[in-house]
């Protein structure tokens, strides 16, 4: 069976990534629309209503719009921006979280998560659903991510040379200091949090690949888990995962010359998490690529649940 395929914001930056993986998939039509016409909403509702599934690779509010230009019942829908991420008509396209993928295989509308909050609800809600990690912990996590995630304008700056020197893109930089990113609302819901993480990203000058980090401190939690105890819960929920990988515990072997290399899952849909820690403290970390698992590998993966194709894709690596 060939399915009729409409990307609506191909030319973005994940866009282009699903474009791609997708031209290369014997059993998708992909629509094309004309590069001048992409912007205009007449031209785009033909194709979003053409088409049998439809990615939304668009900034929230023609996204937005995007949805309610969709006036038949036949289209279904990928969204990859950040509205509709927490709308109960919506499905969380997190596969590996329990019940998750069976709800996406019939789902007509799917929410590809953000991707920060991947990582922080991939290693939170584990330890929520095993009483480890208690509701209301008040958890804190940072993330460290390449540009890439900042769409076509964040690149921009950063490629280009005058801009990179003028603002001194060299060096890190935090930003959502005022405690207010845009994923917390997903990171309380899927995760289980009573409330929300205490998260400040750190943006470098790397393109893609991302590590999200959540300490937690033995001594708070309930029962007093280890970080071994963790590693083992863990291990147990992704267990068969094919893409959600929890790294041997504390293995300095992973790490390079002792340090973290983020850009290792780079162009895969892989994610992997590692848990390292002494009596007191542990450390979770996820890592994996920001446009792979954290965007349009996602949604690549959530496409191939919901048409039933088999789940991996190209970006598996
Ligand atoms: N980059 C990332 O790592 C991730 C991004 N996302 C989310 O995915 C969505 C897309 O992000 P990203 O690809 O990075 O963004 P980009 O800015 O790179 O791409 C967005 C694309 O949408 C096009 N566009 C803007 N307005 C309209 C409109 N009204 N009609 C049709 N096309 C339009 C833009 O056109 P033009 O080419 O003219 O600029 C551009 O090609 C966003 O909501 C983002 O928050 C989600 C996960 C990760
Ligand atoms: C570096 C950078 O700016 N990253 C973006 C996240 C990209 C992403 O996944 O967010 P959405 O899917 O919700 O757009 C940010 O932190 O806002």
């Amino acid at each position: 069976m060939t399915y009729s395929v409409f990307i609506d914001g191909q030319e973005g930056t994940t866009g282009l990534r699903i474009y791609e993986d997708l031209s290369k998939h014997a059993d998708i039509n992909l629509l094309q629309i004309d590069s001048d016409k992409r912007k205009h909403t007449e031209e785009r509702s033909k194709f979003l209503n053409e088409a049998d599934l439809v990615f939304l690779c668009l900034p929230d509010a023609a996204a937005t719009e995007a949805v309610a230009l969709i006036k038949n019942e036949k289209t279904r829908i990928i969204n990859a921006s950040t509205a509709f991420r927490t709308d109960p008509d919506w499905v969380y396209g997190l596969p590996e979280l329990k019940q998750q993928r069976e709800q996406i295989r019939s789902a007509a509308k799917v929410s590809v998560p953000g991707c920060h909050a991947t990582g922080l609800i991939l290693a939170i809600r584990p330890l929520i659903e095993a009483g480890i990690v208690q509701q209301d912990y008040p958890v804190t996590c940072y993330s460290i991510t390449g540009y890439s995630g900042a769409g076509k304008s964040g690149i921009a700056e950063y490629e280009n040379p005058a801009i990179f020197a003028a603002k001194n893109l060299n060096a890190p930089r935090h930003y959502a200091l005022q405690l207010n990113h845009k994923h917390l609302p997903e990171m309380m819901m899927f995760a289980g949090l009573q409330y929300a993480p205490l998260f400040t990203p750190i943006k470098a000058s790397f393109a893609q690949g991302i590590a999200m980090s959540v300490p937690l401190v033995n001594r708070m939690l309930p029962k007093r888990a280890s970080a071994k105890d963790v590693h083992v819960a863990l291990a147990a929920y992704y267990e068969g995962e094919r893409f959600v990988h929890v790294m041997p515990y504390d293995s300095e072997a992973y790490l390079d010359e002792g340090e973290f290399l983020i850009t290792a899952c780079n162009h895969t849909n892989r994610l992997e998490i590692f848990v390292f820690g002494n009596d007191d403290q542990i450390n979770i970390i996820a890592r994996y690529d920001n446009l792979g698992k954290g965007a349009s590998g996602a949604a690549i993966q959530n496409m191939n649940l919901m048409l039933g194709f088999e789940e991996g894709n190209s970006l598996v690596g």
